[in-house]
Order: structure tokens, then sequence, then C-alpha cells
């Protein structure tokens, strides 16, 4: 497992180009700090790109897709073929995440990493199925070594083809029926948290599906507890192919010094986990926007992440990462175009 691509070491961003960023900030035509947090992600862009003026994004938005065997639990409002009628909805652009890249300007590529059916080879997609499905996590161990492995590299040669092809910030996408109950799984193994305080209602499961969602979640944690599990153990465990392959996705961006926008529930869920494998991530993640999903809020503080927006949206896809895209944007675009007091002959503070 260490010679994985996505466990190799990540650099940190450069510190001395953030300070100059910052320095540059305070000497744009606004009261110092009045652009709020839009002068800090600013600052970061630069200090990943190691440019005191970053460049411009080329947003590049990966979809990972999967099957869950915890569906048959009872744990979605939605039946398992909708991940799969979803993927050809991907590929024919009709779906949230289709309109937001094309919004955007964001290349968008779509993942089957492991829809549990099999799809039509000439589907514009990338083929990459590790499995028909993980297995139900309630029960026994959702993934096995080999498909973490191997859902891990699915991510990160996704991570390479974006990157490869210009993106200088990656956003994943989740689409799996009933993905929320191994993403709180994950979210109570890795955090501690309590499962009354993470397991939400996902698609809009009622009450009763609510409650099997609890008793899925409990009964994976009792599986896993006391055995003092790996970081990645635990994430084959209690995971599942597309979270596995997004962890993998941030971790192999941050190791070529690409930084990723995370999005909600479930990206969030593989990003704890990606930070957990390799501690070093957790400098090269952006929080974009806090999902209604109970929990996310939490997840997003453990990983010392603040979100951009709270636009009460709870969809996954990337959707709510994509949303964020303009403001990055537009953050990036004041701090590389304002004038300074200097070349406006405007007089500075006292
Ligand atoms: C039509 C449709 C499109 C979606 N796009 C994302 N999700 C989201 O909902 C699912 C997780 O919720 P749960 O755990 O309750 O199944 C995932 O597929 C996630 O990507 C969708 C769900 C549906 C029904
Ligand atoms: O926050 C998310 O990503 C989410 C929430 C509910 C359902 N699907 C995704």
């Amino acid at each position: 497992m260490d010679t994985l691509t996505p466990l190799l070491p990540i650099l940190r961003p450069d510190l001395a180009v953030f300070d100059a960023a910052r320095a540059r900030q305070n000497q744009l035509t606004k009261p110092p700090g009045s652009l709020g947090v839009l002068e800090d992600v600013a600052c970061r862009f630069a200090a990943w790109q190691r440019r005191v003026k970053p460049e411009a994004l080329k947003p590049a938005i990966t979809v990972f897709a999967a099957d869950h065997g915890v569906a048959e639990d009872g744990v979605s409002a939605f039946p398992q073929a909708v991940t799969a009628e979803m993927v050809k909805n991907f590929a024919a652009g009709g779906a949230a995440i289709c309109v937001l890249a094309r919004a955007n300007g964001a290349r968008l590529e779509v993942v089957d990493v492991g829809v549990a059916s099999e799809l039509d080879p000439a589907l514009p997609i990338v083929h990459a199925k590790v499995a028909k499905g993980s297995a139900n996590l309630a029960r026994e161990a959702a993934l096995t070594e080999v498909q973490l492995t191997a859902a891990l590299e699915a991510g990160a040669a996704a991570a390479r083809r974006a990157i490869d092809a210009g993106a200088k910030l990656l956003v994943a996408g989740d689409m799996g029926i009933a993905n929320t109950t191994p993403s709180a799984a994950l979210i109570c193994a890795y955090t501690g948290l309590n499962i009354d305080v993470v397991v939400g209602r996902g698609t809009g499961v009622d009450d009763a599906g609510l409650a099997r969602k609890r008793v899925a979640v409990a009964a994976g944690l009792a599986r896993v507890a006391g055995r003092n599990l790996s970081a990645s153990q635990t994430l084959a465990e209690l995971g599942g192919l597309e979270i596995a392959a997004i962890a993998g996705f941030y971790l192999e961006g941050a190791r070529l010094g690409v930084p990723s926008l995370v999005d909600g529930f479930i990206a969030t869920a593989a990003a704890l986990a990606a930070c957990r494998i390799n501690p070093g991530l957790a400098d090269w993640l952006l929080a974009s926007h806090v999902s209604q999903e109970t929990g996310h809020a939490l997840a997003i503080q453990a990983l010392g992440l603040a979100p951009l927006v709270d636009l009460k949206m709870r969809l996954g896809e990337g959707s709510g990462a994509a949303v964020c895209l303009p403001l990055i944007a537009q953050a990036i675009a004041l701090h590389n175009e304002m004038a300074t007091f200097l070349e406006a002959g405007v007089s500075d503070g006292l």
C-alpha cells in the first residue's frame, strides 16, 4: 500500500508567496481587509501556485459514480437504479453538474468506478469499474484492500488527466444512491462524532428510513470498534468506491501541487479519509458550501476548514463547489487587476 501514488509525499504551499500576496492585498485601493474572505482565498491560490498573481484556474470537475451494498437496507429515498440512470443523464448533459460545468466553462469528466449494472461502453464517460458496487458495510467490509487500492488509483488517474488538461483547481463530485450512509459512517469513525449529529436524511428519507440509516451506521461502527484500524483500512471497511476515488483524486492533486475545492457531505467524508491517510493534504483543500445534510458543518470543522457559502443545498455531484467557482474567479481577478494606492494616486491609510 505504501507505494501507491496517492500516498506519496505532499509539498507545503509556499508561505513566502502567501505573505507577498497578503502584502499586495494591503496595497490595493480599498481599506485593508475590506474584501473579507475573498482576500484570503486569493492569497491561498498565490501560495498554491507559487506566484503572487495566480493564473486562471481552468477548473476541472470529475464526478465519480458507484453503488453501495448498504442500499439493500432501505437507507435512501431512491432506488439503486438511479445511479446508472443519472450517469446516462450526466453523459447527455442534463444533470445539475452538467449545467454548472457549462456555466463555468469547466472541464467535466464522469468516471464509473463501481456502478452495479453494466453501462454501455459507448457512453462518453471514463469506464474504470473496480467492482459492481461495494458490499454492505453494516455486515462486512465495504471494500477489499485490492478494491480500495484500485479505487484510490482511479481517482489519482482522473486527477492527472484533469491537471494534464491544464486544471489549476480540482472539483470532485459523487453519484451513488445510498452514499450518505457510508459517508456518515466515515465521518463518525474519523472524528468520533455521535451518530445522532452526523446521520441525516440524504435524498429525503422519512423517519423510518432515518432510523434504518442510524442502525446501518451503528452496525458498521460496531464492526470496526476496537480494531485499531489504519485510516485506509477504515475507508475500506466503511466507505465506497466513489468515496475512495475522490480521496485518491484529492491526494494526487495535492501531490502535483493542485488544490481541490471540496463539495458537500460525501466529498467531505472523502476529504476526511484522505487527510487521515496523508495529513499534508489539509493545506491543499478549500471548502465550498455547507450542505443541509446533518453533520456536514461539523465534518467541515473537523477538516479545519470554513465554508464559503450556505445556500441550503443538499445535492452532491460537485454542485455546491461548482456554484462557488465564480466567487473564486472574482477573488483572483480582484487580487490581480485592482490598482494599488501608488498606481492610482490614491492616498493610503495612516
Ligand atoms: C435523481 C438524483 C440525482 C442526484 N444527484 C446527486 N444525488 C445525491 O444523492 C445520493 C445520496 O443520497 P442517499 O444517501 O439518500 O441516496 C447520491 O447519489 C448523491 O450524489 C442524487 C440523488 C438523486 C435521487
Ligand atoms: O451534501 C451532499 O453532498 C449531499 C446531501 C444529500 C444527498 N446527496 C448529497
